[in-house]
C-alpha cells in the first residue's frame, strides 16, 4: 500500500512540537535548515589529512600545501600507526634523519614492525602521507614529528622509488569499511626536502639545529583532539540512526496478545523492549548535547591557543579522550542492541543494521583505543587530586573535586521515587560517586612507592573511576542544556523525560558503584528504578515523534525496517526478490553437485 503512513497513529500520539525538536536536535534552526537541504542532496565530503596540516604546518607551509589538498590536486593520508605500535605514539620506530649535506630528511623503516599499518587512503589512493617519524639529528633522537612525503607520481600514480605500499587486506564484515584502502608502507631511505617537516611547533634549521617550540609539545597531538571531538558527534549520529530504525520497527512489529481477534501487541509496548530501547533513545540525545558542548569547548580552546593560553589543553585532552571512549562504546553496543531489538529481521542486510555495526565498531579502536583513552582521563583525575593539597582549585569539568571533602560526607536524601526527577539530586549523587571512586584510587595509589607500578596495578579501578567522571559530564551537560530557553509545545518536557531516563538508567546499571561508595541506600536505588519504569511509560506515546525529530531520510537510514511510513512487510518481500539468488529457480551448481546425490539409487527401496 504505497503512500499510506502506517505509523500515522503513532505520530498522532506525540505530546510535543516535532518541528521544534528537529531544530533542537540539529543544534539551531539554521543548522536544521542546512542539514535538511544537504542531507537531501547526498553530499560527499572528501576531508582527510587537512586538519593535521592546519594544526602542525607553518603559515608558509599551509600556503603551499592547503590549496593543493583542498582542490584535491594531492590526496593525503594521516600516516601514524605502525605494525608494532599504535597506542604508544612515542614508541613509533620510523626514522627521519637530517642530512646536512643535502638539506634533506631521510625517511626509513628500520624494522618490520616500523611498517606503517592502518592509515586510511594509503593503500591505493593517497599521493602524499603525513608520516609520523622520529626526528634524528647527529644521532640524537628528538622524538616523533610530522613529515609530508610524496608517495606516488602525480603523472601515472606509480609509487616513487624507495617506497613500498600495499592495502592491509579485508576487514571485519563484508561491506562498507572495506571500501576504505587502509594501507601499509615501508620507507627505504626516502629523501624529502627539509621544509617538508611540519614546523609550526618546532624547527630544524639549515645548519641542523633543533629549535624546540616554546609551546607545549602536546600541541603536536592536536589533530587527535580535533578528530576525537568530531567522533563524539559522529557517535550521536550512528546511535540515533540505529535507534530510529528499531523504534519504528518496534511500533510496526506485533507478537502475541491477541484477544478475540484483536490485533496482537506492538512489541514496543512490552516493558522489556522499552527498558532496552528507551535508554538508547535517551543516550542518543545525551551524546548529541555533550558533543555540542564539546565542540564549543574545542572552539574556545582554539581561541585560547591563538592567544598563547594553554591552560585548558589538558582538560580538552581529557574530555575529548574520555568522551570519545564512552560515547563510541555506548554507540557500538547500542547498535548491536538495536539489531537484537528487531529480532530475526534485524540480521538481514536490508535492515541497515549489520552494515551500520560493521562500519561503526572500529570507532572503539581508531583515534585511540577506548581503554587507553580512559586511562588518560584517569591520569588527569589523579593529577588533579594530587594538586588539591597545594591549594590548586580545580575548574571546569573537575570543579566538583574541589568539593571532595564535602562530597565524601554526602548521603542522598531521596525519600520518594519522584525525588529522582530533581536535577540537583541526580547531579549530587553522580558527583559523589565519581569523587569517591577517584579519591579511593588516589588513596590506594599513595600506598605504592613507585606511582607507575601503582597505576598499572590499579588500572582496572582507574578505568571505572574515569568512566564515572565521564558519565557525570554527560549527565551535567544534558541538565545544562535544559537550563537554556527551549521554546515549542512540550519540547522541554520531553527532553526532561529523556534526561531523567538517561541518568536513572546509568544509576540502575552502575548501582554497584553507588551502593559500594555509600552514596545511596538500596531503598533509594529501588526508588530510582521505580521512577525509571514510570518514565518509560511517559516516553512511549512520543517515541516515534522523538526519532522523527532526527530528521533522517529513508535514503540515509537505508533500512527497510526503519522506513518512515512503516510499510515494512511488502518492502521486505520486495527487497528479498532483488537477491541475485532469486534470478533463477535452479541454483548454480545444482546439476553438477546436488542432482547426482538426489539420483543415487535407493537401497531396498528406502533412503
Ligand atoms: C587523522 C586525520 C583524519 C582527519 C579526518 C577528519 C574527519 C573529521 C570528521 C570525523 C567524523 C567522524 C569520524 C568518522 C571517521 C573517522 C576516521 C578515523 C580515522 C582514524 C585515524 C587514526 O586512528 S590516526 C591514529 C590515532 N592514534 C591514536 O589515537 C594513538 C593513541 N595514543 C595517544 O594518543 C598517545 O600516545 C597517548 C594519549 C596514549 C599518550 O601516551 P604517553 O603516555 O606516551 O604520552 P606522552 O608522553 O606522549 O604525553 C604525555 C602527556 O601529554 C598529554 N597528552 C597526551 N595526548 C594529548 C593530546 N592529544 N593533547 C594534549 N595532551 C595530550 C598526556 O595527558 C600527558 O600529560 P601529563 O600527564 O600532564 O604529562
Ligand atoms: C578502521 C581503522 C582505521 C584506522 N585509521 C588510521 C589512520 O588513518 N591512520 C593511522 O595512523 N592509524 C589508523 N588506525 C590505527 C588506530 O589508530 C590504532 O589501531 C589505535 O590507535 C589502537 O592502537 P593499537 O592498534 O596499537 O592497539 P593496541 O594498543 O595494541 O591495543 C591492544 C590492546 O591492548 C590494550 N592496551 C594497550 N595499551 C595499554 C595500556 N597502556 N594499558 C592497558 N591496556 C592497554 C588495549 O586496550 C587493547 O585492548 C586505524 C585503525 C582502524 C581499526
Amino acid at each position: 500500500m504505497e503512500g499510506v503512513d502506517h505509523l500515522a497513529h503513532e505520530r498522532n500520539k506525540a505530546q510535543f512540537d516535532v518541528a521544534v525538536m528537529k531544530a533542537v536536535w540539529a543544534g539551531s534552526r539554521d543548522a536544521y535548515e542546512l542539514f535538511h537541504r544537504f542531507s537531501r542532496l547526498v553530499a560527499n565530503d572528501p576531508e582527510m589529512f587537512i586538519p593535521a596540516i592546519k594544526a602542525q604546518a607553518t603559515e608558509e607551509q599551509q600556503k603551499q600545501w592547503l590549496p593543493l589538498a583542498n582542490k584535491m590536486k594531492i590526496i593525503g593520508s594521516y600516516t601514524q600507526t605502525e605494525l608494532g605500535h599504535g597506542s604508544n605514539v612515542r614508541g613509533l620506530e620510523t626514522t627521519a634523519t637530517f642530512d646536512p649535506k643535502t638539506d634533506e630528511f631521510v625517511l626509513n623503516s628500520p624494522t618490520l614492525t616500523a611498517t606503517k599499518w592502518w592509515p586510511g587512503g594509503l593503500g591505493k589512493i593517497a599521493t602524499h602521507a603525513l608520516a609520523h617519524a622520529r626526528l634524528i639529528i647527529d644521532d640524537k633522537d628528538y622524538g616523533v614529528h610530522g613529515f609530508l612525503v610524496q608517495l606516488r607520481s602525480l603523472d601515472d600514480h606509480l609509487t616513487l622509488p624507495g617506497i613500498t605500499i600495499g592495502d592491509i587486506g579485508m576487514k571485519y564484515g563484508s561491506g562498507a569499511y572495506n571500501t576504505m584502502d587502509n594501507g601499509s608502507l615501508i620507507f627505504d631511505h626516502v629523501r624529502i626536502p627539509r621544509n617538508q617537516m611540519l614546523m609550526r611547533l618546532s624547527q630544524v634549521t639549515r645548519e641542523g639545529k633543533y629549535v624546540p617550540s616554546n609551546v607545549p609539545r602536546q600541541l603536536s597531538y592536536g589533530t587527535m583532539v580535533y578528530v576525537r571531538q568530531k567522533i563524539v558527534f559522529d557517535a550521536s549520529i550512528a546511535l540515533s540512526r540505529a535507534v530510529c530504525i528499531s523504534t519504528r520497527y518496534s511500533a510496526v512489529r506485533r507478537q502475541f496478545g491477541s484477544h478475540n481477534g484483536s490485533p496482537e501487541t506492538q512489541v514496543i509496548d512490552y516493558k522489556t523492549q522499552q527498558a532496552r530501547l528507551f535508554p538508547l533513545l535517551a543516550s542518543a540525545y545525551a551524546i548529541r548535547f555533550v558533543s555540542e558542548w564539546l565542540n564549543s569547548f574545542y572552539k574556545d580552546l582554539l581561541q585560547r591557543l591563538e592567544a598563547k593560553d594553554f591552560s585548558t589543553l589538558p582538560e580538552a585532552h581529557a574530555c575529548t579522550a574520555g568522551l570519545k571512549s564512552i560515547t563510541t562504546s555506548v554507540a557500538a553496543d547500542g547498535i548491536e542492541e538495536c539489531r537484537k531489538l528487531c529480532g530475526g529481521h534485524g540480521y538481514l542486510t536490508s535492515s541497515g543494521l549489520p552494515e551500520l555495526s560493521a562500519v561503526y565498531i572500529p570507532a572503539c579502536t581508531y583515534e585511540g583505543d577506548n581503554v587507553v583513552m580512559l586511562l588518560q582521563v584517569a591520569r588527569y583525575l589523579m593529577k588533579t587530586i594530587s594538586q588539591l593539597k597545594s591549594g590548586n582549585k580545580p575548574v571546569g569539568t573537575t570543579a566538583y573535586l574541589g568539593r571532595a571533602e564535602q562530597l565524601m560526607q554526602y548521603h542522598s536524601d531521596v525519600l520518594r521515587a519522584e525525588d529522582w526527577l530533581k536535577p540537583n539530586v541526580v547531579v549530587e549523587a553522580f558527583e559523589a560517586r565519581a569523587a569517591r571512586m577517584s579519591m579511593a584510587c588516589a588513596q590506594n595509589l599513595s600506598k605504592f612507592n613507585n606511582p607507575e607500578d601503582g597505576f598499572q596495578e590499579l588500572s582496572a579501578d582507574l578505568v571505572e573511576a574515569a568512566t564515572a567522571h565521564c558519565q557525570l559530564i554527560i549527565v551535567s551537560k544534558f541538565i545544562e542544556k535544559l537550563q537554556q530557553d527551549i521554546p515549542g509545545k512540550g519540547v522541554k518536557e520531553q527532553l526532561g523525560v529523556l534526561r531523567s531516563i538517561y541518568a536513572l538508567f546509568l544509576l540502575h546499571k552502575h548501582i554497584g558503584d553507588f551502593l559500594s561508595t555509600d552514596c545511596i541506600t538500596p531503598k533509594q536505588g529501588y526508588l530510582a528504578n521505580e521512577q525509571l519504569r514510570s518514565l518509560y511509560s511517559q516516553v512511549r506515546p512520543n517515541a516515534i515523534a522523538l526519532v522523527d525529530a532526527f530528521n533522517y531520510t529513508d535514503h540515509f537510514l537505508s533500512s527497510v525496517l526503519g522506513r518512515y511510513d512503516g510499510n515494512v512487510y511488502p518492502k521486505l518481500y520486495e527487497e528479498a526478490w532483488k537477491d541475485p539468488l532469486n534470478d533463477t529457480s535452479i541454483p548454480d551448481g545444482f546439476h553438477e553437485y546436488v542432482q547426482p546425490m538426489l539420483k543415487q539409487p535407493l537401497h531396498h527401496g528406502r533412503l
